[in-house]
């Protein structure tokens, strides 16, 4: 029998110095071939499942290891069978693909369904393609939207003159608030009243607390359920999953009985525009309010959470800056106040905030946009990397994540916070920061949400002097982001876990971050 002891270390010494010349090759010159993901020696579904393990555990450091290791583009094998496209200009080229080549629209259909349970009308091109999508897109035009911002801009202000009342009655004029809480709750009622009419949460019927705890619940199953990688069997035996259903049925039915009871003073807006678009193709009020729980979600699942990170990295941000910020609103404040409430104003009024918000979205974010390969997808060589096919048949993700971190691109500085990164001459650079995602499936809320932002920070820094409680539960639940001027690292509440690619960052559960609130004291003219 041949001697197994002495051999078994030599082998492995061989397959190991072979799999790091392998890895070196690609690091010098990254193949024209498209990678694989994993050890060679290792079979696929191993090396799959390592991925979906390493991604779960660390996504920043597995997405940058991706893109050092195999360069523009990577297969992962089972369970994702998805190639990850991560460099500049793979993800440029995903997002100016055709349809004929990239295809999107399947998988928004899909989702349709299998996260917002749709009837199997969800499988109808010319229902979903031809209708459905572009009656949307076309109610989340600005034009269309004027008169929910109007609306989002009237709750914000109802939402701070609750806070100021509440500094008011304060003994010394102060008070401390939870800002994760507080920022994100004064999202929803503002959101809420801007797509669902201010009268929504003032039925006799609606429990503002139980809806919102279904919505969280929901958002929760979001990401397992979206992922398509758990069988169906499997999904509903999972707590999170069973939740989610739950909150489902809370959200649907809550809208399905507005939709009976004739909007509640809600006379026009996307969420008309689709009750409509259902009854024209006979799809009933229960399919028609749950494509209004897929809106809700798509206006609550991120903007929130970058208003909580955005307002940290303000309250943060070099005295130079917060002073210039000031001046900005201030100024912007001149204008006759129902401007104020425009898409025109916000978008006009705030260079500095609005760099402030594309680098918290460049810092704040990591989005998977997916598509499916219809014909062969040929990533240019550029660079030190090589031409790349996709081949047909498969899935392709752009995952902008390590680009965003990416020194070389972002001038030596790609992890620190820098608000005035996309000032004057540099605000160009804008077009490649792919938080809102891009192409076809690009955010249709982006314009609503960076005017949501904007009348946020400009009414809550016009009215108070707010300052962070540096928090005491350092350690675990804090994490660290260095900021360009400041020696001292912000403090941010630790990524939720399980929530990979689902872009704005979410507070892990419990982070608690509080905020001191004073009046501001009267501008000296
Ligand atoms: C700062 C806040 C927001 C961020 C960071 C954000 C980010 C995103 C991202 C990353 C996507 C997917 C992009 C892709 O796959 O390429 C998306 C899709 C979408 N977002 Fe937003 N979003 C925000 C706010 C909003 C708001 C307020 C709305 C309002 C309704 C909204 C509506 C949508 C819709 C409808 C889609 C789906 C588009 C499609 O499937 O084609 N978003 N968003």
């Amino acid at each position: 029998m041949v001697e197994l002891e002495g051999w078994l270390p030599a082998l492995l010494a061989a397959v190991a110095t072979l799999a790091v010349a392998q890895l070196l090759l690609r690091r010098s010159s990254f193949s024209s071939t498209l990678p694989t993901y994993g050890p060679f020696f290792l079979p696929p579904f191993v090396r799959g499942l390592l991925a979906v393990y390493s991604l779960g555990a660390d996504e920043d450091a597995f997405l940058q290891g991706l893109k050092r290791d195999y360069g523009a583009a990577v297969y992962i094998p089972w369970p994702m069978k998805t190639t990850f496209v991560l460099s500049i200009e793979g993800i440029r080229s995903v997002y100016a693909a055709p349809r004929r080549i990239l295809n999107f629209y399947p998988i928004r259909r899909e989702m349709q369904h299998t996260v917002f349970g749709a009837a199997p009308y969800w499988k109808d091109e010319y229902i979903m393609d031809g209708h459905l999508f572009p009656i949307h897109a076309r109610g989340m035009s600005k034009a269309n939207l004027a008169e929910s911002l109007i609306r989002i801009v009237d709750i914000l202000r109802v939402c701070l003159d609750e806070l100021a009342s509440k500094v008011d009655k304060a003994p010394q004029g102060e008070v401390t608030v939870d800002l994760i809480k507080w920022t994100v709750e004064t999202f929803y009622d503002a959101t809420l009243a801007g797509f669902f009419g201010k009268e929504f949460l003032r039925q006799d019927h609606v429990n503002k607390q139980e809806l919102y705890d279904a919505f969280n619940a929901f958002d929760k199953s979001f990401p397992i359920v979206a992922s398509g990688m758990v069988p169906p069997a499997l999904l509903e035996k999972i707590p999170d999953v069973k939740k989610g259903r739950e909150g489902f049925e809370v959200l649907t039915s809550t809208f399905q009985r507005w939709i009976r009871d004739g909007f509640h003073g809600l006379d026009a807006g996307i969420v008309r525009d689709m009750a409509e678009f259902a009854t024209d193709h006979n799809l009933g009020e229960r399919e028609a309010a749950k494509i209004m729980v897929a809106d809700m979600w798509a206006s609550m699942a991120n903007a929130p959470f970058m208003g909580v990170q955005l307002l940290l990295f303000l309250l943060q941000a070099p005295s130079d800056i917060r002073r210039d910020l000031l001046d900005e609103i201030d100024s912007s404040l001149q204008a006759p106040t129902t401007e104020q409430s425009t898409f025109s104003h916000l978008g006009q009024s705030f260079p500095l905030l609005t760099s402030c918000i594309t680098e918290t979205l460049r810092v704040g974010t990591s989005i998977f946009s997916a598509r499916i390969v219809e014909e062969d997808f040929v990533i240019p060589a550029h660079g030190k990397y090589g031409q790349t096919v996709v081949p047909a048949g498969t899935r392709v993700l752009s995952a902008p994540r390590p680009h965003h971190l990416d020194d070389s691109f972002w001038n030596g500085t790609a992890k620190a916070w820098n608000g005035r990164r996309f000032l004057g001459g540099s605000a160009n650079l804008a077009r490649s920061v792919y938080g809102f995602g891009g192409g076809v499936s690009r955010c249709e809320g982006e314009h609503i949400a960076g005017a949501e932002l904007k009348a946020f920070i400009s009414l809550l820094f016009s009215t108070f002097e707010v300052e962070l409680v540096t928090p005491s539960n350092d350690g675990d639940s804090v994490r660290r982001v260095e900021v360009v001027g400041n020696e001292a690292p912000a403090l941010l509440p630790r990524r939720a876990d399980g929530r990979v690619g689902m872009g704005a960052f979410q507070p892990a559960e419990g982070a608690r971050f509080d905020m001191r609130v004073r009046r501001r004291q009267p501008l000296s003219s």
